[in-house]
């Protein structure tokens, strides 16, 4: 927890930061938790998520994803924060107010809520994403001089919280309203003083998500086709989602989007996966695979099957599922029990599944149902169902002989006649409609009541057809309604045994995930990674070692690609600066270092020979710079917001990744600032130094030892020879720095006419030679992180 005055870089140092209030007592401390409700978002399923703890006057908050599974995400939120108050909209979507309902009766059936802790649920505040943009600059944060313009708290708040996450935005400014009518923590000073916001948090890993090419959506081919306009382009998602099923796709994209450092999961993931890596299983992957894609979207089938009649292609779906699901406990049994999740599927796939599908397969004609396109009964069910369809299928002769007899009866005129059954008409006298019966009168007989004329052919009520009405009632009718008693009592005993099915619907999914991490394991030859447990990371252990690492991506695409190591340890250095000329590979090293990272923290193998890594508290990225309307920065700006949110919330158990920070300025001032940034780390004491790589083209940073000498500092460079006039990249690193950028030599690769690279030679020398003049006649260049903002004097 952080303390108020210990706050790093959340605030602006040496201003005054409220303190005193962390002695308050413990029934005084309120978290919230709001759940924003805005009806066009909610009806895709998507929540904005914040909350606050009244214990550090923090504001924690989690930035928007595309995941649809956020209930789930919610009720992890609750289980861990346990909030006291919980703000959502009085106005829900039905799957949020059944949501809430089960976390009333789960507290209540726990008796959590006896605690002490009082949960309510109030209406959220109707409120827009300007009106909670206004909410969150007008906030009261003690850190910030009086003094600030807007555009100031702009900047600074845009490096402390997403302005890019329009659902979390919502939320924050209803949780913001909420606080101040509730006065939280100063409900005994006067009005003006508001709720103080010392700090932000990001409640889940701060992971970069498009820089790393984890996602990337490109435009489908098909765009004219709505919603489904866009596909996963290149990306670790996309190289890795060998998924079989869709709610297998659905939860390994819920994996990405929250990476876990709980060692048990991890563990849990990590064995299957080494399970099904093993070539000599691949067997009972195929076979499982095969039985996977069954599986249908069962909350989809269940929750129409309690709403209303089934189709007979759910009642199709649902029986494949259960057979499948079946055939999936059959596999894994034979699987050694020892592997936790095989145990739970042997376990939870309970004999009710193979109830449910017997009891499918004995009561629903398939055939019989597809060609009424209804639900029909198989034989032997119901005997009354029985005797109603024999009597349907002996009267077609039964009918010929009632009409043979009409005829004899009827005017000698008409040549023939039948009797037919109309479904809730009952049985008519067909005949066919003479020439000279042209006017309604016309198709009057008697001792016939006229009915309707269709297709030329008249129809009547006889003595005969309303005898065989009394007779023989309405049969089709009272079939179907048989057969729709018996749909309606097999949905019920479904519906009772859906617990099994739910569950079936979970551990499927997990095994689908497993299972593809395993096949693109197998298939682009991963290791699965040793994880670091926390406790040896504090005391300094060697926290992220790989052995011949690969990027997932490049090498798929590259025809040769040069694996190199990492290692970063207090031994073998913490911050590690690499230099090298322009397309040597510096980008693409930090980027597969973080992706091998992250690829742990999802439970997956790794492209490495042998990995060992600890379970880092965030990856942070400063990288590739993209335009933000939203926030209305410039680019620069968002570099520094980005660096500022590294220095601000990295810990020790942290990765950092650099790459040409400060070029978007002033060389000298980009190259000051950089080397502030790095100082300011360094500073740190050695354990809670991140794990920082950094790539930059800035020579000069190490030429004019502008970085103090620490032995958590490791310099390296990407390996390049000289062949005649051209330069070759080997891609290799290795430990020193980087003499020349080359960039004259790859100006002529890129094509540029060869007296315009001639002509930058010599203005290089020229501008290099005065700025290095200008830089050793100002003395050394100084830096520091004063009062927690960067100043830098030249
Ligand atoms: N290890 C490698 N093996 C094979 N090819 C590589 C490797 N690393 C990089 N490359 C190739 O080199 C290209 C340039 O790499 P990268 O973008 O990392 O260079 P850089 O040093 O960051 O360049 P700049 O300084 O101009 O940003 C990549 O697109 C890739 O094709």
């Amino acid at each position: 927890m952080a303390v108020p005055g210990d706050v790093r870089g959340r605030g602006l140092p040496g201003l005054p930061i409220l303190n005193g209030e962390e002695e308050e007592e413990e029934e005084s401390h309120e978290v919230r938790a709001t759940v924003n409700t805005h009806t066009h978002v909610m009806c895709h399923g998507q929540l904005g998520l914040c909350f606050y703890d009244s214990r550090d006057f923090t504001l924690h908050y989690m930035p928007d994803t595309s995941d649809n599974h956020e209930l789930q995400l919610l009720a992890r939120v609750v289980q861990e924060v346990s909030p006291h108050v919980i703000i959502t909209s009085a106005k829900q979507e039905r799957c949020m107010v059944q949501f809430m309902q089960g976390l009333g009766e789960e507290e209540h059936r726990t008796g959590r809520t006896g605690e002490g802790k009082t949960r309510l649920i109030l209406p959220l505040f109707s409120t827009g994403l300007e009106v909670s943009k206004q909410r969150l600059l007008s906030a009261h944060f003690p850190f910030l001089p009086p003094a600030v313009s807007e555009r100031e708290r702009i900047s600074y708040l845009s490096s402390c919280i997403s302005f890019d996450s329009p659902l979390m935005l919502r939320s924050v400014g209803a949780l913001l309203k909420c606080l101040d009518r509730r006065r939280v923590g100063v409900e005994l000073e006067d009005s003006s003083v508001g709720v103080p916001i010392l700090q932000f948090h990001t409640y889940t890993l701060s992971v970069v998500y498009s820089v790393l090419q984890i996602f990337k959506s490109e435009l489908h081919p098909s765009v004219y086709k709505l919603q489904s306009g866009e596909k996963e382009g290149l990306s670790l998602y996309g190289i890795l989602n060998h998924c079989r099923c869709k709610f297998g796709s659905k939860l390994l994209r819920q994996w990405f989007l929250r990476p876990t450092r709980d060692l048990a999961v991890l563990n849990r993931r990590q064995e299957v996966v080494r399970f099904f890596s093993c070539p000599r299983n691949s067997d009972s992957l195929n076979t499982l695979q095969a039985s996977l894609r069954n599986i249908r979207n069962i909350p989809t089938l269940l929750r129409s099957m309690s709403l209303s009649h089934t189709k007979v292609s759910d009642w199709q779906g649902l029986y494949k599922t259960v057979y499948s699901a079946v055939c999936i406990r059959d596999t894994v049994r034979s699987l050694p029990q020892s592997i936790q999740l095989f145990q739970e599927i042997s376990e939870g796939f309970s004999d009710d599944l193979y109830y449910i599908a017997s009891l499918i397969s004995r009561v629903v004609d398939f055939e019989g149902s597809l060609a009424e396109n209804r639900f029909t009964v198989k034989p032997n069910v119901d005997p009354a169902i029985d005797e109603k369809k024999r009597r349907m299928m002996g009267l077609s002769d039964f009918l010929t002989d009632v009409a043979r007899r009409e005829l004899e009866h009827l005017d000698t005129r008409i040549p023939s006649c039948c009797v037919i059954y109309i479904p809730l008409i009952g049985f008519l006298l067909s005949v066919p409609r003479l020439p000279s019966m042209v006017e309604k009168e016309d198709f009057e007989i008697e001792g016939l009541d006229f009915m309707f004329l269709s297709e030329e052919r008249l129809h009547y009520r006889s003595q005969r057809t309303k005898e065989l009405d009394d007779l023989l009632g309405d049969l089709h009718c009272d079939t179907k309604d048989m057969e729709t008693a018996v749909m309606t009592q097999l949905q019920t005993t479904v519906l009772e045994r859906s617990a099994c099915l739910y569950k079936v619907l979970d551990l499927s999914a997990e095994l689908d995930c497993l299972m593809a991490l395993s096949h693109a394991s197998q298939e682009y030859g991963y290791t699965t990674p040793t994880l670091v447990r926390e406790a040896e990371r504090v005391v300094g252990a060697q926290i992220s070692f790989s052995h011949s690492l690969r990027h997932p991506l490049l090498e798929l695409c590259s025809p040769m690609f040069v694996s190199n190591s990492f290692l970063s340890s207090e031994t073998r250095g913490r911050v590690k600066i690499i230099t090298g000329p322009n397309s040597s590979g510096k980008s693409i090293y930090l980027k597969q270092v973080g992706l091998i990272v992250f690829m742990a923290l999802i439970g997956s193998d790794v492209p490495a020979k042998e990995a060992e890594i600890g379970l880092v508290d965030g990856i942070f990225t400063r990288m590739q710079s993209r335009e933000s309307v939203s926030v209305g920065l410039s680019t620069f700006m968002i570099d520094l917001n980005q660096m500022a949110h590294a220095l601000n919330h990295s810990s020790g158990q942290s990765l950092v990744l650099i790459d040409e920070f400060g070029k978007g300025t002033n060389t000298v001032d980009g190259l000051s600032l950089l080397a502030a940034s790095i100082s300011h780390w360094l500073k740190r004491v050695p354990a809670e130094v991140p794990h920082i790589l950094l790539a930059t083209n800035f020579h000069s940073l190490l030429q004019l030892g502008l970085l103090p000498s620490s032995g958590l500092l490791s310099l390296l460079t990407l390996e390049t020879a000289v062949d005649g006039d051209e330069l070759v990249f080997l891609y290799q690193l290795q430990d020193g720095i980087c003499r020349s950028s080359y960039a004259a030599n790859i100006a002529t690769l890129a094509g540029l006419p060869p007296s315009l690279v001639q002509r930058g030679v010599e203005v290089h020398y020229t501008t290099h030679t005065h700025t290095l003049a200008s830089l050793r006649e100002v003395g050394v260049l100084q830096h520091s992180l004063k009062n927690r903002k960067i100043f830098f004097y030249i």
